[in-house]
């Protein structure tokens, strides 16, 4: 049976950044993953964490300047000494945290850039990434988005993920997937879910969900969550997923799909 992570960044809005991992807690969580961990000193992370009992899964590196668009910039040319700089800083803090992943993001580039020069850049960042990565027993994931919520973004499709994992051939590159983008982009995500399990090259490590169109629940949308989690039972997957969704209204009061599948000791 997969295991549920709450995302920080999207649930439990309703209350103060430090305040959601008890919050989680109480509705059962025993997981969390966020976007970015930075803004806060590494052990006053790891203090909530330990406080409400929880386990890090996840968090990105640092993406360039979010605030101002950027949706990171592990493809973006010129910018590779920040990038290497902000994958030291994510490793730094993954020590403290314990999460096994860090998801690199590809971000937004220019219509001007020569998209081959872009690659090239990508694929030497994300080597550098894995290298660093693999001496601390970290995995990278890299997450194809859709491009209706992040036009521009440099990874879209499923196929594209699983080439630049099959080009850089490091076993602690792997993809995130994320249902929610995957039915936008392509859909088919049963088989695309599935057939990514069973990959040993570019294998899915992570998965993340969230209802179709709206990113609310689960519940809210076009797919058969419960389908797909059983699928992922009968595949045995035994790893996270990520509850990455906008609650529609209270956090708490919107987890009664999720209920049946939150183990309580
Ligand atoms: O935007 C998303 O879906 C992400 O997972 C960013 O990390």
């Amino acid at each position: 049976m997969p295991q549920f992570a709450a995302n920080l960044s999207m649930m439990y809005q309703e209350y103060p950044f430090l305040q959601r991992f008890a919050a989680a807690a109480q509705d059962g969580f025993k997981a969390v993953e966020y976007l970015f961990p930075y803004e806060f000193d590494a052990q006053e992370l790891r203090d909530a964490l330990d406080a409400s009992g929880l386990q890090q899964v996840l968090f990105n590196a640092p993406p360039g300047d979010w605030a101002a668009g950027e949706r990171g910039i592990a493809a973006l040319p010129g910018r590779e000494a920040e990038f290497r700089q902000g994958f030291d800083l994510a490793l730094r803090y993954a020590e403290v945290l314990g999460n096994p992943f860090i998801h690199v993001m590809a971000g937004i580039v220019d219509v001007q850039q020569d998209p081959e020069r872009c690659r090239a850049v990508y694929q030497r960042n994300l080597a550098y990434a894995a290298l660093h990565a693999a001496r601390h027993g970290k995995i990278v994931l890299i997450e194809p988005i859709n491009t209706r919520d992040m036009p521009g973004y440099f990874l879209n499709l499923q196929e594209d993920a699983q080439q630049i994992c099959h080009e850089i051939g490091v076993e602690n590159l792997q993809l995130q997937f994320d249902i929610y983008h995957c039915q936008i982009m392509q859909g088919d995500v049963t088989t695309r879910m599935l057939e990514g399990l069973r990959r040993q090259v570019g294998q899915i490590a992570h998965i993340q969900i969230a209802g179709v169109p709206g990113r609310h629940e689960p519940s809210l949308g076009e797919l058969n969550y419960p389908y797909l989690f059983a699928q992922l039972d009968a595949a045995g997957y035994a790893g996270w997923v990520g509850c990455e969704y906008r609650p529609a209204a209270g956090t708490s009061a919107g987890l009664d799909w999720l209920r049946p599948y939150l183990k309580r000791d």
